[in-house]
């Protein structure tokens, strides 16, 4: 008889528990690359890759590359991805990659393939999706993240300021959000980690829409995890996710790429940043 995979879910809050939620990015952005005195092409993306490994690897819960500054490099630059992500399995933490991908679902399957197979050189712990096709739409990726034991991060409401037309609006007196969380809290139902499998982006800038919508306490009673990107660049700090997240404060993976990554190219200045951020999202209730 086969072992049982163990969840995604059991996973991360084993994780989280061991390391802290905090959830740093690969972003090597071509601004970046030069800033680090590397070229814009695949030998200096590689370089880039290679220190956010040293930096990150086998220090935190979960790692998030955003897979668009590698496809941006073509065949080769994804190739890079490959192996960052085969990295970061070797390593033991868990990775996040940043796809957003959504589709009509027989599409969506092949996405899937390409991320939650075991046989993808291209498979990630979790990845973000996209719910604007409909939330129906991501069931070939939910299937397969649950037979393989991975995890998918649904966007609900995003960090950026053009994100609220279409996330705030109301259909049937119910918000755009609330359906995506419903739709997760439906998913993590049959899960009883902490942390469950199936996840939400919730930007760290949107604390005061959440208490707006009343949804706080939505999101805690979905017990998905909770990725808040934002910290940083985009402005949002660790207080205010204290005072904008409430009772779902302790689900929260706070995101980061810039504001982490100014600190390079040196990895031991890259790694004495993130233990500065691992400590200040200690302040999260756990
Ligand atoms: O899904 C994401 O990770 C994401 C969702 C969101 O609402 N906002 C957001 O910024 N992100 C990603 O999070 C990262 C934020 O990067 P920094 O602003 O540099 O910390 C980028 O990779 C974004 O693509």
């Amino acid at each position: 008889m086969s072992t049982p995979v163990a969840t995604f879910g059991a996973r991360l809050t084993e994780a989280v528990d061991r390391f802290g939620p905090l959830c740093p990015g690969i972003d090597p952005h071509a601004s970046l690359l030069s800033d680090w005195g590397l070229a814009d092409d695949v030998d200096g993306l590689r370089r880039f890759a290679d220190i956010c490994l040293e930096a990150y690897a086998g220090r935190v819960a979960v790692v998030k590359p955003q897979s668009a500054f590698f496809e941006r490099h073509g065949s080769r630059g994804v190739a890079v991805l490959e192996d960052v992500l085969a990295a970061l399995r070797g390593s033991g933490t868990l990775s996040l990659l940043d796809v957003k991908r959504g589709d009509i679902g027989s599409t969506m399957g092949a996405y899937a393939d390409a991320y939650l197979s075991d046989a993808s050189p291209l498979r990630a712990d979790a990845v973000t999706v996209s719910p604007y096709l409909g939330f129906g739409s991501l069931a070939p990726a939910v299937d397969l993240a649950r037979e393989t034991g991975r995890g998918l991060f649904v966007l609900a409401m995003t960090s950026n300021p053009e994100g609220a037309s279409v996330q705030h609006a109301v259909r049937d007196g119910v918000t755009v959000a609330q359906t995506v969380i419903d739709g997760v809290t439906a998913l993590n139902a049959a899960e009883s980690t902490r942390l469950a499998s199936f996840g939400l982006v919730t930007g760290a800038t949107i604390g005061k829409d959440l208490a707006d919508l009343g949804l706080t306490d939505a999101l805690a009673t979905s017990r998905a995890p909770l990725l808040a990107p934002g910290l940083g660049a985009q402005g949002a700090t660790i207080d205010d996710i204290r005072r904008g997240f409430g009772a779902a404060e302790s689900q929260v993976l706070p995101a980061v790429s810039r504001g982490l990554l100014a600190a390079g190219p040196d990895p031991l200045a890259l790694r004495a940043a993130t233990e500065r951020a691992t400590q200040e999202a200690a302040a999260l209730r756990p």
